[in-house]
């Protein structure tokens, strides 16, 4: 069996300190319901002193986990945040206390303006303030990515020495390099005395994007908690997120003898959950959680894809809760995906006719960023339309606008193979291209409906195009034809109604 790993989930300390992701107390609890259906092993629910409404979060949490999950109270090497993180924590049944302060020349000089030998100390006491308290004191040693080794190494040996049950290495400001970070965990386990009966965990920050890497580098080296946050939220760029740690201890647990015991299948609502409450978007292209994690567009990924999924995903999307793998129809596809998709929906065409199908979706596609279902509903029918037609059109081509006569021009094609060229003016586009339509086509129909409808979404959309026409007897026919431009549209409409009429007077319809 490998080494646990504890998740400690911070999105509702740290992971609340993203711009704009503040969070109340029934926010919070909310999350906190389904960290706990996720099986984290810490939640880190605020920091008391900051507000009475944290302080209130951090009570409320510590009553709804019960003995599920450790409920982690943050407060500065300061007696009194630790005195009101301690309070809120009243009534716990796993309460921790998680103080400490900056260890880098920069905090101490800068933020702290106090000497190495003050911060060593003020470890020491806070720890031990906190202990009076909880047995479960978690201590933090604030931007140790930039401390000097020796001295970071002193400061948690004082920690430890207090009774830290806990010794959090964070890099606060994401700077250090996978391996200098994996380096500093091993000097701390090769020259601190005591720490192997602590638990040594890792904090790490994604400013160079690399906070799920600082946190596996850690774990290699021995750390046995990682602190992270649902969708990396996090001040600045974010922290490690957690089902990227979770999900790379799955798949390298062998590599790292590390698993955890997060319920991956619960990783995917947790993400939507966090997003929703918090109003933070997913980017689409986020690792695990976002929407086009297991998404496919292109078309030799579709084609693999669609023969072993293994080609192109390494996780399975139902291992975290996603609804499978998804194929997006663009003009990058090929074949394979789109066959797959209109036998998905319920079209099948022979060779010969499919790739007629093909050329008309890259047209449409060309035209638009993404091919929905409704437009590949509308190509399919048109395409079964064209299938028993008697006049096929090949272009329409149209001048208008409000100084212009409205022109159109048509070719179109019979069933001889022979092509037709017309021109016409009208009242507007469609009148001069049914003028022009009317010059090759041998029989007449008068309009009587004209509908134009959007299938699709967006402003790229396919228009639908319905027209009845009255023939000279008075048998009314209808019409139907789909494309982008909806004076395309209405000429396909227009000239599929006179195939119906044509072929009802010859008595093949
Ligand atoms: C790395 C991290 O993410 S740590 C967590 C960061 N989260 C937050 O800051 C959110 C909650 N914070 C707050 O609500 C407030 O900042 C409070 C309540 C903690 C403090 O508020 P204020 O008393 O008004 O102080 P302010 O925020 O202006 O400045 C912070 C002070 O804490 C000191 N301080 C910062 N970290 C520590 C620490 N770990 N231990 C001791 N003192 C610290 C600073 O040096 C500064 O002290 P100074 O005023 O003597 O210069
Ligand atoms: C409080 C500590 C752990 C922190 O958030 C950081 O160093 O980034």
């Amino acid at each position: 069996m490998s080494r646990k790993v504890y998740i400690f989930d911070t999105t509702l300390r740290d992971g609340e300190q993203s711009p704009g992701a503040s969070m109340n107390t029934d926010d919070k609890l909310i999350i906190a319901r389904q960290l706990l259906r996720l099986h984290v092993d810490a939640i880190e629910a605020g920091f008391p002193i900051s507000s009475p409404g944290d302080f209130r979060s951090v009570q409320k949490i510590g009553q709804l986990a019960g003995d599920d999950a450790a409920v982690v109270a943050l407060a500065r090497a300061v007696e009194k945040d630790i005195d009101c993180a301690a309070e809120a924590l009243r009534g716990a049944s796993r309460p921790r206390i998680h103080t400490g302060l900056g260890v880098s020349p920069q905090h101490l000089r800068e933020k702290l303006r106090i000497s190495e030998d003050e911060c060593v100390e003020r470890a020491r006491r806070s720890v031990a303030y906190a202990k009076r308290y909880v047995e479960d004191v978690q201590f933090y040693a604030e931007d140790a990515g930039r401390a000097d080794q020796s001295f970071l190494e002193r400061v948690v040996q004082a920690a430890v020495e207090a009774g830290a049950t806990v010794v959090n290495i964070p890099d606060t400001t994401g700077c250090q390099l996978p391996e200098e970070f994996a380096a500093r965990i091993r000097g701390l386990r090769e020259h601190v005395r005591g720490i192997e009966d602590v638990t040594i965990a890792v904090h790490t920050h994604n400013d160079l994007g690399m906070a799920t890497s600082l946190a596996l580098a850690g774990v290699r080296e021995g750390a046995t908690q990682v602190e992270c946050t649902i969708n990396g939220l996090g001040e600045r760029a974010g922290n490690a997120a957690l089902e990227e740690v979770v999900m790379a201890l799955r798949m390298h647990e062998d590599a790292l003898d590390a698993h955890t015991d997060v319920v991956a299948s619960e990783l995917t609502k947790a993400s939507r959950l966090v997003s929703r409450v918090t109003g933070m978007q997913v980017q689409a292209n986020k690792a695990i959680v976002g929407a086009n994690a297991f998404a496919h567009s292109s078309g030799i990924h579709q084609d693999g894809v669609l023969k072993a999924r293994d080609t192109y995903e390494v996780i399975d999307p139902d291992e975290v809760g996603a609804q499978g793998s998804e194929l997006i129809l663009s003009a990058r596809s090929g074949r394979a995906a789109l066959r797959h998709r209109l036998a998905e929906l319920g079209y099948s065409f022979p060779q010969t006719e499919f790739e007629g199908v093909y050329r008309r979706f890259l047209e449409v596609a060309d035209q638009k960023k993404e091919v929905f279902d409704e437009d590949l509903d509308s190509l399919a029918q048109e395409r079964e339309r064209d299938v028993s037609a008697v006049y096929t059109l090949s272009s329409v081509q149209v001048v208008c606008g409000d100084v212009a006569t409205p022109t159109a021009t048509v070719r179109i094609t019979d069933e001889n193979g022979e092509e037709h060229v017309a021109a016409a003016t009208g009242a507007g586009p469609v009148d001069a291209a049914y003028k022009a339509i009317d010059q090759v086509v041998a029989v007449h129909g008068d309009l009587h409906e004209f509908v134009v409808k959007a299938v699709t979404r967006g402003i790229d959309a396919i228009g639908e195009v319905t027209v009845r026409i009255v023939a000279s007897g008075g048998a009314v026919y209808s019409g139907r034809g789909s494309d982008t431009d909806i004076v395309v549209s209405s000429a396909k409409a227009y000239v599929n109604a006179l195939n119906r009429l044509i072929r009802m007077e010859r008595g093949d319809a």
